[in-house]
């Protein structure tokens, strides 16, 4: 590969008491790919990806965004910095509307006295522009943009996540199992979103169990293994029986990592 990684990390190291989640795990994403991470439970993916969007902090290891070491201390610091993570379950607050969730921590105040000094909140300026992004990412099956949240389905709820995460100029967005609770014409949205949002050049991480969806939309596969990244493949090259062998060790990589 020709470009530089937009995010990377080396030797990696996460230990929970004697557990060793982390064993010095690499990571490299570059720009304007889907990246699948897989790997068998407990692998250390999740542990991987908390480390990444700063939710936990790696005893060692060094992470890079666009080249500069990054040391987050928290998710929001991540986010600050573009990394966006839509987690299956917690990305959204259900009783809120879709665009009081789309502006969550990033509310718009109304201008002049009002906002600055009373916080009166601009709704129709929000209102208009989640309307805008939705429709632009096609989630207009959305009737009512203050519709609260729970009263979504699943596949929505998805949508209004990555909705947020692409209309704030998000640099890397990571989607932990998005698929997983969702019937098959909800993750089917979800999987063209994953693309839509690649064609607007925004790299997506993606981790999944689902060898289908998996190998549908990904450039690279990175397979995890006992707390490192065993190797990366290219879909085109492998079958899903030899990604799942790779995964749960039934197969040795033939090559060395090439990132
Ligand atoms: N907060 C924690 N406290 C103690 N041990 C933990 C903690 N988080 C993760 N672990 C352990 O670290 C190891 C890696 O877990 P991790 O959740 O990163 O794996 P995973 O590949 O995401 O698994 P899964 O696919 O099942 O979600 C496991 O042995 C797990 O039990």
């Amino acid at each position: 590969m020709t470009s530089e990684p937009i995010l990377s990390a080396r030797g990696l190291v996460k230990r929970y008491g004697r557990v060793t989640a982390l064993d010095h795990a690499d990571f490299d994403l570059y720009p304007g790919e889907i990246l699948a991470v897989i790997g068998d439970n407990g692998a250390g993916k999740s542990s991987m990806i908390k480390a990444i969007s700063g939710a936990v902090v790696p005893d060692e290891g060094e992470i890079r965004l666009e080249g500069r070491p990054v040391h987050f201390r928290s998710p929001l610091e991540a986010r600050e910095a573009g990394i966006e993570t839509v987690y299956q379950n917690l990305a959204l607050s259900p009783a809120l509307s879709i665009a009081d969730n789309m502006f969550l921590g990033r509310e718009l105040r109304k201008p002049g006295f009002t906002g600055k000094w009373l916080r009166k909140l601009d709704r129709g300026a929000m209102e208009n522009f989640a309307r805008e992004k939705l429709s632009e990412l096609g989630l207009m099956t959305i009737q009512n943009i203050n519709q609260a949240v729970e009263t979504l389905s699943g596949g929505q709820r998805q949508g209004v996540a990555v909705a947020r995460a692409a209309a704030f100029g998000s640099k890397v967005i990571i989607l932990d199992e998005p698929t997983a609770a969702l019937g098959v014409k909800e993750s089917r949205r979800v999987l063209e979103l994953i693309l839509d949002v690649r064609g607007r050049g925004i790299p997506i991480v993606l981790i999944s169990h689902n060898m289908p969806h998996v190998f549908e939309v990904a450039d690279r596969i990175h397979i995890h293994r006992l707390g490192k990244r065993l190797t990366v493949i290219n879909p085109k090259d492998y079958s899903m029986s030899d990604a799942v062998a790779l995964m749960t060790g039934a197969k040795a990589p033939e090559e060395p990592v090439v990132a």
